[in-house]
This record gives structure tokens, C-alpha cells and sequence, in this order.
């Protein structure tokens, strides 16, 4: 018996909407989302966003477009003939986000400030539209760490270059920590969605995650490097037998924010190479693009595993659902423009 058969619907029933933890909002008369060139008084979020299940992140506007055009088609979630998915914060000029009808796909950039804003306007997003109990996902690339390209990472905890499980913040001079913790039961259902047919290992395990791409992932091929092989290597070794499989950038705060608002989350990477036999990704481009697409790919079948169980995938004309659906999604209006 799979895991979804065994955890009936009501695991996933709606309970709660999303909390913030700041009294300071409900005394603003309106809240300006700048990054998303969204706001609580310029738009009305709850009949925009207030239908959003599950939002998917990832480090590029490239990717996060795609994975929407792989929902759309995965979920039949149609638009007027001749349009295309509208990128609704395309004024920040910062984030790329698209919406296929309960799912919110957003860039994030690279690294943790570039993601931690992103959650602060995001779950205030979530908070304004009032949205219940979401799913968040982090579907990214990685290092491997004696791991072949292309594996798939699902992480069980995301740890920093010290294996502690924690963010650490600089808030008013002092140092604030946020327990970086994932939700199990979400890792162990994502693991049961990998196909024995699926080309590849999907596998969960620890994340680290730097603040730095080079030396802070101790790669010897940046502008500098004051370490020798022999130390690279014993670090490495070090976060193997303490069971990391994966090294990125953005699980760290992903995990600590999430966690802090109350919401559902899981970070699932590929690996781009085994950072035990080397620090350049040197793979051709065609290879990485398919590799981007495995955690994609599994996320997908979750999002889709969930709206099927409750009638929820999109009839054939334009953002209409089941009748069986509780909720109706909204078509955010999409821009007239042809296909490139
Ligand atoms: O989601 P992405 O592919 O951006 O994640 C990793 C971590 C950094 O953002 C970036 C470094 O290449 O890739
Ligand atoms: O080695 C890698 C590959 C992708 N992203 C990272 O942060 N590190």
C-alpha cells in the first residue's frame, strides 16, 4: 500500500489559515509587497492568490516558468487560445511569479537573503489572501556529495556549513536562531511519488546549505582559495559520514521561515556533480536542463496526486474545476500576446 493510500484525505483536510507573526501588519493601513510589485491596497489579494494551495520556488525565472507550463499541462489547467502565462510580478524587476491555478511557481534568486525576502512577502501574501494550509516547495540544483549528477535530494534536514540545524539571523545587533526543520511525513510522500522506471535515484538525506557558492562550498576554482585539497577533501568527507548527500544554497532559510509561519515544507535538488571528484559543473547544457527537471518532475506528481484525490483537476475551458472541488481556482488575467 503507498503512503498516499495509507494517509487517507484527511491528513490534507484545510484547517488553518496563514498565520504571521508581526501585530505591526494589523495596524498598517496597507501592506506594500515591493518585491512582488504587489500590495494590499493596489490589489485585491484575496481574489487573486486566496485559492493557492501550493507555491513552488526555484533559483531562476527560466525554471519557474517552465514548471508552470509542465503544471498547465500536467493538471489541464487552460488559457484563452493565444495567450500566455502572464508574469505577475514582472515590475519588481526581482522575482518571476506565475500562477496555474492553485499553484504559485516563483524564482527565488540565489542564495539565503534573496529567498528570505521572497518568504517574508510571500507568507505575508499567503496571510493577506487568506489562503489555508499550503504546501511550500524548493525545487532547485545542488552539489553532490558522493552523488553522481542528476540524483534527486529530498532533504530530511537542512543544516549549515557546521551541520547545526538552525539559521542564524543579525536582528538588532543580536544573534536570533530559527530552527531550520522540515515536515517528515511530506519528505516520505514526495519519495513514494520516484518511479521504479524514473532513470535515476531519488533519495532523501541531509542538506547543507552555505552562504557562498565557492569557497564557502569549499571549491578550490574561485578568485581565491587559502585552503589545500587535503582540507577540501577532509571536509567533504566529514559532511558524508554525517550523512549530508547535498550542498546548495537556500534550504537553510527555506526551512527556518517556513517552519517559523507554520507551513508545510520540502526542498527537493538535483545534483549537478559529485563535489568528491570536483568543483566545476562541466556537463553540456542539455544534460543540466533535463537534470533541472527530475525534481520538477516529482513535485509535479504530488501537486497532481493531491488534486486528483479530490476531484480537483481542471476541466478542458479556462480555469474551470470539478464540481466536487470545495474551492474554485481563479484565472489570473492573462496577457494577450502569442506564444514566442
Ligand atoms: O535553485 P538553484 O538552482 O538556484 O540552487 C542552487 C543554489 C544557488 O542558488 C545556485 C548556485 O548555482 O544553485
Ligand atoms: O555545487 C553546487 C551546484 C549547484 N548549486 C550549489 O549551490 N552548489
Amino acid at each position: 500500500m503507498s503512503f498516499f493510500q495509507q494517509e487517507e484525505s484527511d491528513e490534507y483536510e484545510d484547517v488553518s489559515t496563514v498565520m504571521v507573526r508581526n501585530s505591526h501588519l494589523d495596524l498598517m493601513d496597507q501592506d506594500i509587497l515591493y518585491h512582488l510589485a504587489l500590495g494590499s491596497g493596489s490589489h485585491d489579494l484575496r481574489a487573486m492568490f486566496g485559492d493557492v494551495k501550493f507555491v513552488c520556488m526555484g533559483g531562476t525565472p527560466k525554471r519557474m516558468e517552465q514548471f508552470a507550463y509542465k503544471l498547465m499541462e500536467e493538471i489541464s489547467y487552460k488559457i484563452p487560445t493565444g495567450t500566455k502565462l502572464q508574469d505577475i510580478s514582472r515590475y519588481s524587476y526581482r522575482y518571476s511569479m506565475y500562477k496555474v491555478g492553485p499553484v504559485l511557481c516563483i524564482s527565488h534568486g540565489m542564495g539565503m537573503p534573496s529567498v528570505g525576502i521572497l518568504l517574508h512577502e510571500i507568507i505575508k501574501l499567503m496571510f493577506h489572501a487568506k489562503v489555508v494550509d499550503p504546501v511550500f516547495f524548493r525545487i532547485g540544483t545542488s552539489g553532490g556529495i558522493g552523488l553522481e549528477g542528476g540524483t534527486v535530494i529530498i532533504s530530511d534536514e537542512a543544516v549549515d556549513g557546521f551541520l547545526q540545524p538552525h539559521l542564524e539571523l543579525q536582528i538588532l545587533g543580536k544573534l536570533v536562531r530559527r530552527s531550520s526543520i522540515l515536515d517528515k511525513k511530506l519528505q516520505w510522500e514526495l519519495k513514494s511519488l520516484a518511479e521504479p522506471d524514473d532513470p535515476y535515484p531519488t533519495m532523501i538525506g541531509k542538506t547543507v546549505c552555505t552562504s557562498d557558492f565557492y569557497e564557502g562550498q569549499g571549491r578550490m576554482d574561485g578568485a581565491f582559495c587559502d585552503f589545500t585539497e587535503e582540507e577540501k577533501m577532509e571536509y567533504l568527507e566529514k559532511l558524508k559520514a554525517n550523512g549530508v548527500r547535498n550542498i546548495e544554497m537556500e534550504s537553510l532559510a527555506f526551512a527556518a521561515l517556513t517552519h517559523h509561519a507554520g507551513i508545510k515544507a520540502a526542498v527537493v535538488c538535483v545534483t549537478l556533480l559529485d563535489r568528491l571528484k570536483g568543483d566545476q559543473i562541466h556537463y553540456p547544457k542539455e544534460v543540466l536542463d533535463e537534470w533541472q527537471q527530475r525534481p520538477q518532475a516529482l513535485v509535479c506528481r504530488y501537486i497532481k496526486k493531491y488534486l486528483s484525490k479530490r476531484g480537483m483537476i481542471l476541466n478542458n475551458h479556462c480555469g474551470s474545476i470539478n464540481v466536487k472541488s470545495p474551492r474554485r481556482f481563479k484565472l489570473v488575467q492573462q496577457e494577450s500576446e502569442s506564444y514566442d
